[in-house]
Protein backbone atom coordinates (compact mmCIF):
# COMPACT_ATOMS: atom_id res chain seq x y z
CA UNK A 1 0.00 0.00 0.00
CA UNK A 2 1.61 3.19 -0.88
CA UNK A 3 0.57 6.44 0.90
CA UNK A 4 2.13 9.89 1.75
CA UNK A 5 1.12 10.91 4.84
CA UNK A 6 1.56 9.81 8.75
CA UNK A 7 1.87 5.90 9.77
CA UNK A 8 -0.78 6.59 12.39
CA UNK A 9 -2.60 10.28 12.75
CA UNK A 10 -4.85 10.90 16.17
CA UNK A 11 -6.93 14.19 15.00
CA UNK A 12 -9.05 15.77 18.27
CA UNK A 13 -9.34 11.79 19.54
CA UNK A 14 -11.41 11.19 22.52
CA UNK A 15 -12.79 7.63 23.95
CA UNK A 16 -14.87 7.04 26.49
CA UNK A 17 -15.90 3.46 27.68
CA UNK A 18 -19.72 2.77 27.77
CA UNK A 19 -20.86 3.25 31.80
CA UNK A 20 -17.19 4.32 32.95
CA UNK A 21 -16.71 7.23 34.86
CA UNK A 22 -13.40 9.53 35.35
CA UNK A 23 -12.19 11.95 37.43
CA UNK A 24 -10.02 14.37 34.54
CA UNK A 25 -8.46 17.25 33.62
CA UNK A 26 -11.42 19.92 33.70
CA UNK A 27 -12.00 19.70 29.46
CA UNK A 28 -11.50 15.67 30.16
CA UNK A 29 -14.52 14.49 31.75
CA UNK A 30 -15.57 10.95 31.32
CA UNK A 31 -12.51 10.12 28.82
CA UNK A 32 -10.38 7.28 28.75
CA UNK A 33 -8.51 8.62 26.25
CA UNK A 34 -8.11 12.85 24.60
CA UNK A 35 -5.59 13.00 22.22
CA UNK A 36 -5.65 16.10 20.23
CA UNK A 37 -3.03 15.39 17.66
CA UNK A 38 -0.75 12.75 17.37
CA UNK A 39 1.48 11.80 14.85
CA UNK A 40 3.54 8.70 13.81
CA UNK A 41 5.93 9.09 10.83
CA UNK A 42 5.98 5.97 8.97
CA UNK A 43 9.14 3.63 9.49
CA UNK A 44 9.50 4.62 12.56
CA UNK A 45 10.44 2.19 15.70
CA UNK A 46 7.99 3.79 19.21
CA UNK A 47 8.40 2.92 22.25
CA UNK A 48 5.16 3.62 24.51
CA UNK A 49 4.94 3.81 28.50
CA UNK A 50 2.97 4.17 31.01
CA UNK A 51 1.49 3.65 34.44
CA UNK A 52 -1.15 0.53 35.08
CA UNK A 53 -4.36 2.30 34.03
CA UNK A 54 -3.11 5.46 32.27
CA UNK A 55 -4.51 3.84 28.78
CA UNK A 56 -2.34 2.03 26.73
CA UNK A 57 -4.27 -0.55 26.03
CA UNK A 58 -6.99 1.27 24.80
CA UNK A 59 -4.96 3.49 21.95
CA UNK A 60 -3.73 0.55 21.27
CA UNK A 61 -7.09 -0.88 20.07
CA UNK A 62 -8.18 2.15 19.07
CA UNK A 63 -4.55 2.04 16.44
CA UNK A 64 -6.23 -1.14 15.53
CA UNK A 65 -9.98 -0.18 15.19
CA UNK A 66 -11.35 -2.76 17.93
CA UNK A 67 -12.79 0.03 19.10
CA UNK A 68 -13.69 3.12 17.53
CA UNK A 69 -12.98 7.10 18.67
CA UNK A 70 -16.18 8.71 20.13
CA UNK A 71 -15.63 11.90 18.35
CA UNK A 72 -12.36 12.92 16.09
CA UNK A 73 -10.48 10.93 13.74
CA UNK A 74 -7.83 8.06 13.19
CA UNK A 75 -6.02 7.67 10.34
CA UNK A 76 -3.92 4.54 9.77
CA UNK A 77 -1.57 4.79 6.36
CA UNK A 78 -3.51 7.55 5.24
CA UNK A 79 -6.85 5.89 5.29
CA UNK A 80 -9.27 7.65 7.75
CA UNK A 81 -9.50 4.07 9.44
CA UNK A 82 -12.34 5.18 12.04
CA UNK A 83 -14.90 6.06 10.21
CA UNK A 84 -14.95 2.45 7.90
CA UNK A 85 -17.65 0.13 8.25
CA UNK A 86 -16.55 -2.77 10.79
CA UNK A 87 -16.18 -5.30 7.82
CA UNK A 88 -14.41 -3.08 5.83
CA UNK A 89 -11.97 -2.47 9.12
CA UNK A 90 -11.43 -5.81 9.77
CA UNK A 91 -10.49 -5.96 6.33
CA UNK A 92 -8.16 -3.57 6.72
CA UNK A 93 -6.90 -4.28 9.82
CA UNK A 94 -6.16 -8.12 8.19
CA UNK A 95 -3.82 -7.03 5.28
CA UNK A 96 -2.15 -3.81 7.03
CA UNK A 97 -1.89 -4.16 10.24
CA UNK A 98 -0.04 -7.15 12.61
CA UNK A 99 -0.57 -7.70 15.93
CA UNK A 100 1.33 -9.36 19.21
CA UNK A 101 -0.61 -9.78 21.91
CA UNK A 102 0.42 -10.25 25.60
CA UNK A 103 -0.59 -14.03 26.00
CA UNK A 104 0.19 -14.46 21.97
CA UNK A 105 -3.07 -15.75 21.47
CA UNK A 106 -1.98 -18.59 19.56
CA UNK A 107 -4.72 -21.54 19.15
CA UNK A 108 -2.94 -24.54 20.75
CA UNK A 109 -4.20 -27.27 19.03
CA UNK A 110 -3.59 -26.34 15.65
CA UNK A 111 0.00 -26.54 14.17
CA UNK A 112 2.42 -23.66 13.75
CA UNK A 113 1.95 -23.70 10.41
CA UNK A 114 -1.70 -23.68 10.66
CA UNK A 115 -1.47 -20.94 13.34
CA UNK A 116 0.35 -18.96 10.43
CA UNK A 117 -2.19 -19.88 7.64
CA UNK A 118 -5.38 -18.75 9.58
CA UNK A 119 -3.49 -14.79 9.50
CA UNK A 120 -2.19 -15.45 5.79
CA UNK A 121 -6.51 -16.44 5.37
CA UNK A 122 -7.87 -13.44 6.59
CA UNK A 123 -5.32 -11.30 4.93
CA UNK A 124 -5.86 -12.73 1.54
CA UNK A 125 -7.35 -10.38 -0.51
CA UNK A 126 -4.28 -8.74 -0.89
CA UNK A 127 -2.36 -11.82 -2.52
CA UNK A 128 -2.22 -15.65 -1.59
CA UNK A 129 0.49 -16.52 0.62
CA UNK A 130 2.48 -19.54 -0.31
CA UNK A 131 3.93 -22.18 1.98
CA UNK A 132 7.31 -21.11 0.91
CA UNK A 133 6.70 -17.78 1.98
CA UNK A 134 5.85 -19.24 5.34
CA UNK A 135 8.94 -21.28 5.55
CA UNK A 136 11.35 -18.19 5.05
CA UNK A 137 9.38 -16.04 7.44
CA UNK A 138 10.03 -19.00 10.17
CA UNK A 139 13.31 -19.42 9.08
CA UNK A 140 13.78 -15.42 9.40
CA UNK A 141 12.45 -15.90 12.86
CA UNK A 142 14.35 -19.10 14.02
CA UNK A 143 11.78 -21.13 13.30
CA UNK A 144 13.20 -25.08 12.79
CA UNK A 145 10.87 -26.40 9.78
CA UNK A 146 10.45 -29.46 12.42
CA UNK A 147 8.17 -27.03 14.22
CA UNK A 148 6.12 -26.22 12.14
CA UNK A 149 3.86 -29.40 12.10
CA UNK A 150 3.98 -29.14 16.23
CA UNK A 151 0.85 -27.82 18.05
CA UNK A 152 1.43 -24.56 19.49
CA UNK A 153 0.80 -26.16 22.83
CA UNK A 154 4.24 -27.52 22.90
CA UNK A 155 5.86 -24.74 22.10
CA UNK A 156 8.97 -22.90 24.86
CA UNK A 157 7.66 -19.18 25.27
CA UNK A 158 10.43 -18.14 23.67
CA UNK A 159 9.23 -20.45 20.21
CA UNK A 160 5.14 -18.97 20.88
CA UNK A 161 6.66 -15.52 20.87
CA UNK A 162 8.25 -16.21 17.56
CA UNK A 163 5.68 -17.95 15.59
CA UNK A 164 3.01 -14.47 17.40
CA UNK A 165 5.69 -12.73 15.47
CA UNK A 166 5.75 -14.60 12.27
CA UNK A 167 2.01 -14.77 12.21
CA UNK A 168 1.37 -11.12 12.86
CA UNK A 169 4.32 -10.48 9.86
CA UNK A 170 2.41 -13.35 7.33
CA UNK A 171 0.88 -10.16 5.20
CA UNK A 172 3.77 -8.18 5.28
CA UNK A 173 1.92 -5.17 7.63
CA UNK A 174 3.14 -1.78 7.03
CA UNK A 175 1.93 -1.91 10.83
CA UNK A 176 3.08 -3.95 13.70
CA UNK A 177 1.40 -3.49 17.32
CA UNK A 178 3.43 -5.38 20.35
CA UNK A 179 1.57 -5.10 23.45
CA UNK A 180 3.93 -5.89 26.78
CA UNK A 181 5.31 -9.45 24.92
CA UNK A 182 8.41 -9.92 27.49
CA UNK A 183 7.09 -9.86 31.08
CA UNK A 184 7.70 -13.26 31.09
CA UNK A 185 10.82 -13.70 29.91
CA UNK A 186 14.52 -13.39 31.40
CA UNK A 187 16.59 -10.54 30.62
CA UNK A 188 18.61 -12.02 28.00
CA UNK A 189 15.60 -13.79 26.70
CA UNK A 190 14.01 -9.87 26.23
CA UNK A 191 16.82 -8.55 24.45
CA UNK A 192 17.08 -11.44 22.11
CA UNK A 193 13.18 -10.93 21.81
CA UNK A 194 13.82 -7.25 20.51
CA UNK A 195 16.47 -7.47 18.53
CA UNK A 196 14.76 -10.08 16.58
CA UNK A 197 12.17 -7.67 15.48
CA UNK A 198 14.11 -5.20 15.06
CA UNK A 199 15.90 -7.49 12.46
CA UNK A 200 12.49 -7.96 11.24
CA UNK A 201 11.72 -4.02 10.63
CA UNK A 202 15.38 -3.95 8.78
CA UNK A 203 13.98 -6.66 6.89
CA UNK A 204 10.53 -5.57 5.89
CA UNK A 205 10.05 -1.72 6.42
CA UNK A 206 6.96 -1.48 9.13
CA UNK A 207 6.23 0.99 11.39
CA UNK A 208 6.38 -0.37 14.68
CA UNK A 209 4.74 0.51 18.06
CA UNK A 210 5.80 -1.23 21.07
CA UNK A 211 4.65 -1.06 24.51
CA UNK A 212 5.61 -2.18 27.82
CA UNK A 213 6.15 -1.32 31.72
CA UNK A 214 9.50 -1.95 31.30
CA UNK A 215 11.48 1.48 31.15
CA UNK A 216 14.93 -0.45 30.36
CA UNK A 217 14.01 -1.42 27.02
CA UNK A 218 13.14 1.90 25.70
CA UNK A 219 16.83 2.46 24.35
CA UNK A 220 16.10 0.38 21.53
CA UNK A 221 13.70 2.42 19.86
CA UNK A 222 14.06 5.59 18.18
CA UNK A 223 11.26 7.12 20.07
CA UNK A 224 10.46 7.13 23.36
CA UNK A 225 6.22 8.37 24.00
CA UNK A 226 5.30 8.40 27.57
CA UNK A 227 1.51 7.82 27.31
CA UNK A 228 0.76 10.91 29.50
CA UNK A 229 2.76 13.26 27.45
CA UNK A 230 0.15 12.82 24.76
CA UNK A 231 -2.76 11.63 26.76
CA UNK A 232 -4.91 14.57 28.25
CA UNK A 233 -6.91 12.45 30.69
CA UNK A 234 -5.22 12.96 34.00
CA UNK A 235 -6.76 10.34 36.51
CA UNK A 236 -8.93 7.65 36.88
CA UNK A 237 -11.53 7.69 39.58
CA UNK A 238 -11.81 5.05 41.66
N1 LIG B 1 -13.76 -2.45 29.01
C1 LIG B 1 -13.63 -1.40 29.83
N2 LIG B 1 -14.72 -0.82 30.37
C2 LIG B 1 -14.61 0.24 31.17
N3 LIG B 1 -13.44 0.82 31.50
C3 LIG B 1 -12.32 0.29 31.00
C4 LIG B 1 -12.35 -0.85 30.15
N4 LIG B 1 -11.07 -1.17 29.80
C5 LIG B 1 -10.28 -0.25 30.42
N5 LIG B 1 -11.03 0.61 31.14
C6 LIG B 1 -10.53 1.74 31.93
O1 LIG B 1 -9.87 2.66 31.06
C7 LIG B 1 -8.68 3.16 31.66
C8 LIG B 1 -7.48 2.83 30.76
O2 LIG B 1 -7.31 1.41 30.75
P1 LIG B 1 -6.23 0.65 29.87
O3 LIG B 1 -6.54 -0.80 29.97
O4 LIG B 1 -6.19 1.27 28.53
O5 LIG B 1 -4.88 1.01 30.66
P2 LIG B 1 -3.44 0.37 30.53
O6 LIG B 1 -2.48 1.51 30.53
O7 LIG B 1 -3.39 -0.56 29.36
O8 LIG B 1 -3.31 -0.46 31.88
P3 LIG B 1 -2.42 -1.78 32.22
O9 LIG B 1 -0.99 -1.39 32.05
O10 LIG B 1 -2.77 -2.03 33.66
O11 LIG B 1 -2.86 -2.87 31.30
C9 LIG B 1 -8.58 2.48 33.02
O12 LIG B 1 -9.10 3.39 33.97
C10 LIG B 1 -9.48 1.27 32.92
O13 LIG B 1 -10.08 0.95 34.16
Amino acid sequence: MTHSGAAIEFDNVTFRYPQQRFAKSSDAKDLAIKINNWQVSTGQTIFVSGDSGSGKSTLLNLICGTLTPTTGTISILGQRFSTLSEQKRDRFRAQHIGVVFQQFNLIPYLTVKQNIDVAAYFGKGRKATSSKEIDDLCQQLNLATELLERPASQLSVGQQQRVAIARALINRPELLIVDEPTSALDASARDGFIQLLLNCVQQYEFTLIFVSHDLSLASHFEQHIKIADINEVLEVRA
